[in-house]
């Protein structure tokens, strides 16, 4: 049985308080409402993940996530923040490859392939996004763009390694437009990448959860979520209120 994840991605967003009120609020929510089996992450900005850790219940229906890591334990690298040092804030999981890093800061599919490696030495688990932007779903050449980076950052790993990242399918002309993909979009897309991990990791492709996100919201959530290879979501815009996130998490 895969794992279903629903996970907020709150990027440049909140103060220490109003990101330590929101942490609150959806502990609060997701202990009286959401179904044991859903996991929750959240994934606030770095400085407010050691802050907000002892807002959360001990049990671990919710985890604490990254944004993004460098790819280096420690150095001269003014300004970034390594897994290691996102381990020791109490995090379980990092966000790679979302394509706000990929496009505004020029990540590549090789330095992310190296900041995968260092996260599961760091013994953090990876939300690893993938998407196409408006222009390449118009050519309908998705379905080779996305795998693509998949196998340029991912396949290098072993199967042991791989047991650790869950992937994100995040259509760049989804994101924060408030424009999402049809559940039929989103299947295909989820189906086409599940086919490609199973070309390279064969079995365990099964059990990888596959979230999809962009504009994805509590009245179309049920919807993506019912699809056979839509396991979960990764949320933006609607993971800053707490109670779109918890509706959106009662969605399965
Ligand atoms: O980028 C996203 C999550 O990482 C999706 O953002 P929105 O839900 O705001 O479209």
């Amino acid at each position: 049985m895969r794992k279903q994840i629903v996970a907020g991605n709150w990027k440049m967003n909140k103060t220490l308080t109003e990101a330590q009120s929101l942490t609150s609020e959806i502990a609060n929510m997701v202990a009286d409402e959401a179904p044991d089996n859903v996991q929750v992450i959240i994934a606030p900005p770095y400085p407010f993940i050691y802050a907000v850790q002892n807002l959360i219940p001990e049990m671990g229906q919710i985890l604490l996530s990254g944004q993004n890591c460098h790819s280096e334990d420690s150095g001269a690298f003014t300004g970034e923040v390594s897994a290691s040092m996102l381990k020791s804030l109490g995090a379980q999981y990092v966000i790679l490859g979302h394509s706000e890093r990929r496009e505004q800061f020029k990540e590549t599919d090789q330095e992310l392939a190296k900041k995968v490696d260092a996260a599961l030495k760091n013994d953090l688990k990876v939300i690893f996004c993938c998407g196409e932007p408006l222009e390449v779903r118009e050519a309908n050449e998705q379905n080779k763009y996305v795998t693509q980076q998949l196998t340029n950052s991912l396949f290098h790993l072993s199967e042991e390694a791989f047991k650790n990242i869950v992937i994100a399918y995040e259509p760049i002309w989804a994101i924060g437009t408030g424009k999402t993909a049809s559940s039929a979009q989103a299947q295909e897309m989820h189906e086409t990448i599940r086919e490609h991990l199973a070309s390279k990791f064969g079995k365990l492709a099964e059990e990888t959860s596959i979230l999809y996100g962009g504009s994805c919201k509590p009245d179309n959530a049920k919807e993506l979520f019912s699809q056979k290879d839509v396991d979960g979501g990764l949320i933006g815009g609607a993971s800053l209120k707490s109670r779109d996130f918890t509706d959106i998490i009662k969605s399965f």
